[in-house]
């Protein structure tokens, strides 16, 4: 079955379009990352998908339940958690007492076990939480009713490194389990390590929808050669080699041709050190993004961040 459907989703707000046309479907069993720079329109299309604003034209069904069926979506909804991008909560209550009211409304199978992996201060006041402790909250009551289907905003902001591996580390494991996630991020580290599909959306519109390693794999490889002479921009004239450049006895290009070629032409020269690498998603990521892209030199390429 198809986990979610968006069939021409357009949401305008006054005169700004923040959903153009979005089409796309998530599959039972897979995770997919809706990636898109800041303002891109990720979080307008899971408002919409969550049933808090109707689409303006276009619609999308979740497990099955058309968005605009408010009370087909109510009772879908029963199996769909949900991670919001700033989970808002009653800061006079403690965490164990909103997980207590959550789990009346929709069940608490695995609290325990959540609380194991993720476990912010029960017995705190939610407004002395730190954003991290909040984030942890709201990762347990998305989860806890052991739901078929995850929607999340961000998942990971606010948590820690650790627990941000902990997390992933968690998501690809339910999904071995059959679950379906979908979820919004910056953190390109993130999307190679988890996802196995990706739809990247730019000012409202959907740029691309592939696999992840055929987005990895149309980046072509980091190629370095090292030879015993002197580089020549002729030994690396041939079909397939972007971006040369040369440093006296080494090379440096990305590399999106055929490999035997490659081969070839290396077998006419010296070589006495090779590399080939996967390009960093940065680079691959530039070419949707355009200008919105940040610098791969500068401080936020660090955690991966877009
Ligand atoms: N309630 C609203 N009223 C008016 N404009 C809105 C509203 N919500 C979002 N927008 C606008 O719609 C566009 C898409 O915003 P949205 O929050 O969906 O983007 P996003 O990709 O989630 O961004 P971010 O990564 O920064 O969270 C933006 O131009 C935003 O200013």
């Amino acid at each position: 079955m198809t986990a979610i459907d968006v069939q021409g989703l357009t949401k305008t707000y006054g005169e700004t379009v923040a959903n153009d046309d979005l089409s796309f479907a998530v599959e039972d069993g897979e995770i997919f990352g809706f990636l898109g720079p800041n303002g891109a329109g990720k979080t307008t299309c899971i408002r919409t998908l969550m049933g808090f604003q109707s689409p303006t034209e276009g619609t999308a069904t979740v497990l099955g339940a058309d968005v605009r069926d408010a009370e087909a979506l109510r009772e879908a909804r029963a199996d769909v958690g949900y991670l919001p991008a700033h989970p808002s909560f009653d800061g006079d209550v403690t965490g164990g007492a909103f997980l207590d009211f959550q789990a009346d409304l929709k069940g608490d199978a695995r609290r325990a076990e959540l609380l194991e992996l993720f476990d912010p201060p029960l017995d705190r006041k939610i407004r002395e939480y730190s954003t991290g402790n909040a984030q942890m909250l709201a990762i347990v009551q998305a989860f806890m009713h052991d739901p078929d289907l995850v929607v999340m905003d961000e998942p990971t902001s606010g948590l820690d490194p650790l627990k941000q591996e902990r997390f992933n580390e968690f998501v690809r494991e339910e999904r071995d389990r059959g679950l379906t996630v979908f979820f919004s991020s910056h953190v390109l580290a993130e999307v190679r390590r988890i996802c196995d599909r990706v739809g990247i959306v730019r000012d409202g519109h959907l740029v691309a929808l592939e696999d992840v390693a055929d987005l990895l794999g149309r980046g072509g490889k980091r190629v370095r050669v090292q030879t015993a002479e002197r580089v020549d921009p002729q030994d690396f004239a041939f079909e397939g080699v972007l971006d040369l450049s040369l440093h006296g006895d080494s090379a440096h290009f990305t590399f999106a041709g055929d490999y035997d070629d490659l081969i070839d032409h290396l077998d006419d020269l010296t070589v006495v050190d090779l590399t080939v690498d996967e390009p960093p998603l940065e680079d691959v990521f530039m070419h949707f993004y355009g200008e919105s892209a940040p610098s791969t030199t500068g401080p936020e390429p660090e955690d991966g961040r877009v």
